[in-house]
């Protein structure tokens, strides 16, 4: 399994400003095969800007719903005219959370993937811990993945570092959407569970994401071309 699909590239444009997210989606768009906006864009320029930014781009918006089922099944119905490609909660948020968004995904005109974010990329053993989560960020990548597939997600955000493990248990079914992820030789920052390009397509992730390695380049559209030679 592991190596037998082809792996995309999607191009986190983490910015508050819309003539920066623009330039950057335009440049990277002929190279990525989606383009994500989140938290810092959708907060500071609402709903018709992400749309407008993600132009004909297929979109990942990841705003991580995490909140009451009633809640976040509203807040899903809000999101239904920006025709997102995909749509993440958070998979802690529990069963009758997920099964919430995912009646709402239903029920879209456009129906997006809904994918369930397990452990945040950023955290590892010890800041879980901290969290009162004993096991390590395996175990709980898989405890929440079980859930979240059962509740009616169509695949997860994980780390690279579970990905064969995930694909061992699940099979093909799941997308694997994977952030973690560092060309060889560039900035980690705060990401924990780091893989470069190349380790995660070869692990069986359907989808990498890759921000700050892009847009802090001194050219985003090589940067991001360079990994998308490194996936082929
Ligand atoms: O566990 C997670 C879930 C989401 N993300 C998001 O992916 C990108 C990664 O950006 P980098 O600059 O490549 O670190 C970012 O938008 C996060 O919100 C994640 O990193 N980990």
């Amino acid at each position: 399994m592991a190596g037998a699909r082809r792996t995309g590239l999607i191009a986190a444009l983490d910015t508050a400003d819309i003539q920066e997210a623009t330039r950057w989606a335009r440049a990277v768009g002929p190279h990525a095969g989606a383009i994500k906006l989140g938290l810092e864009f959708a907060y500071a320029n609402g709903l018709p800007a992400v749309r407008q930014v993600a132009d004909d781009a297929a979109l990942f918006l990841d705003l991580k719903l995490h909140d009451i089922p009633n809640t976040v099944a509203g807040a899903m119905r809000s999101l239904a005219p920006v025709r997102a490609a995909m749509l993440t909660v958070h998979a802690s948020g529990g069963r009758a959370m997920i099964e919430a968004a995912r009646i709402e995904c239903d029920a879209m005109p456009v129906r997006p993937l809904l994918l369930a974010v397990t452990v945040l990329t950023s955290l590892d053993a010890e800041a879980l811990h901290e969290t009162g989560i004993a096991g390590g960020p395996r175990q709980q990548v898989m405890r929440l993945a079980r859930l979240a597939l059962g509740a009616g997600a169509d695949g997860l955000v994980c780390s690279p570092h579970e990905v064969t493990m995930l694909r061992d248990a699940l099979g093909a079914a799941p997308v694997l959407v994977v952030p973690g992820v560092r060309p060889a030789g560039v900035e980690i920052g705060d990401q924990k569970r780091v893989m470069t390009p190349r380790q995660a397509a070869a692990a069986g992730a359907d989808w990498i994401v890759v921000g700050r390695p892009i847009t802090r380049a001194a050219d985003p559209a090589a940067a991001a071309a360079a990994i998308a030679a490194e996936l082929a």
